[in-house]
């Protein structure tokens, strides 16, 4: 099959890391067709909680990287890596637990992973080829995540509220900023950004034609 690249894409919530890898992701597979390009997100490796009661789920702190299961998602890199397919768990934002059903994810020469921590744990940062971390100003994503979360995540504005000023926002400063030194390449605006995503996509062209 060739080398795997895996290109991470980090940055706050709402900074508009999804929209940017579905966007590369999108506009390359019209162009080149699906086979060789997978994504993931990190949140889909958020811990399992279903032996937690719905009340007790709501206190965890979501922002913080003891919540999610990095362990996991490398094996599942290395997996991809070495031309193994992986079963992708799914993750409900209502429920703040694991689905019962999986995704399978194909190894590819392209993976793309986005995600608010990717760069700041080290042993996953060991295996991104390629870093990007997205900086759209925190007013811009609090805006955009309150848009989103009480359309898609079934949120109150007072619950989001709360919410951003114990976890979201303390986080950003203690985990997601500090590792945007990680980053190769530091995308402004958020997951429109044109020049940006045409410089990704134009690196991914580059690497599936080696
Ligand atoms: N440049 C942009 N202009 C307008 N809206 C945007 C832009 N980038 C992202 N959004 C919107 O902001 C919200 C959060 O973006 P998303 O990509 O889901 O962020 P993330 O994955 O970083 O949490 C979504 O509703 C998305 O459509
Ligand atoms: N049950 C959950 C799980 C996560 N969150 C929030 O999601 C954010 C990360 O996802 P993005 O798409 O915004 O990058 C993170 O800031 C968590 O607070 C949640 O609210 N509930």
């Amino acid at each position: 099959m060739g080398k795997t690249t895996i290109i991470a894409i980090a940055g706050a919530s709402a900074s508009g890391k999804s929209l940017f890898a579905s966007t590369v992701y999108q506009e390359l597979v019209a162009e080149l067709g699906g086979e060789r390009i997978s994504v993931l997100q990190e949140d889909a490796y958020y811990r399992d909680q279903s032996h937690l009661s719905f009340e007790q789920r709501q206190l965890t702190n979501y922002d913080h990287p003891a919540a999610f299961e990095h362990g996991l998602l490398s094996e599942h890199l290395q997996l991809l890596r070495s031309g193994q397919s992986v079963e992708m768990p799914q993750y409900s934002y209502q429920e703040h637990t694991r689905l019962e059903k999986s995704i399978t994810v194909s190894p590819a020469r392209v993976i793309l992973v986005e995600g608010i921590l990717l760069l700041s744990d080290e042993s996953l940062r060991e295996q991104f080829d390629i870093s990007v971390f997205m900086d759209t100003p925190l007013d811009t994503c609090l805006l955009r995540r309150i848009n989103r979360d009480m359309e898609l995540r079934g949120r109150s504005l007072a619950s989001i509220t709360e919410q951003y000023e114990n976890y979201v926002r303390p986080a950003f400063f203690d985990f997601i900023f500090p590792s945007k030194q990680h980053a190769d390449l530091v995308v402004t605006r958020g997951g429109q950004n044109e020049i940006a995503i045409d410089i990704i996509k134009a690196k991914i062209r580059q690497l599936l034609a080696e």
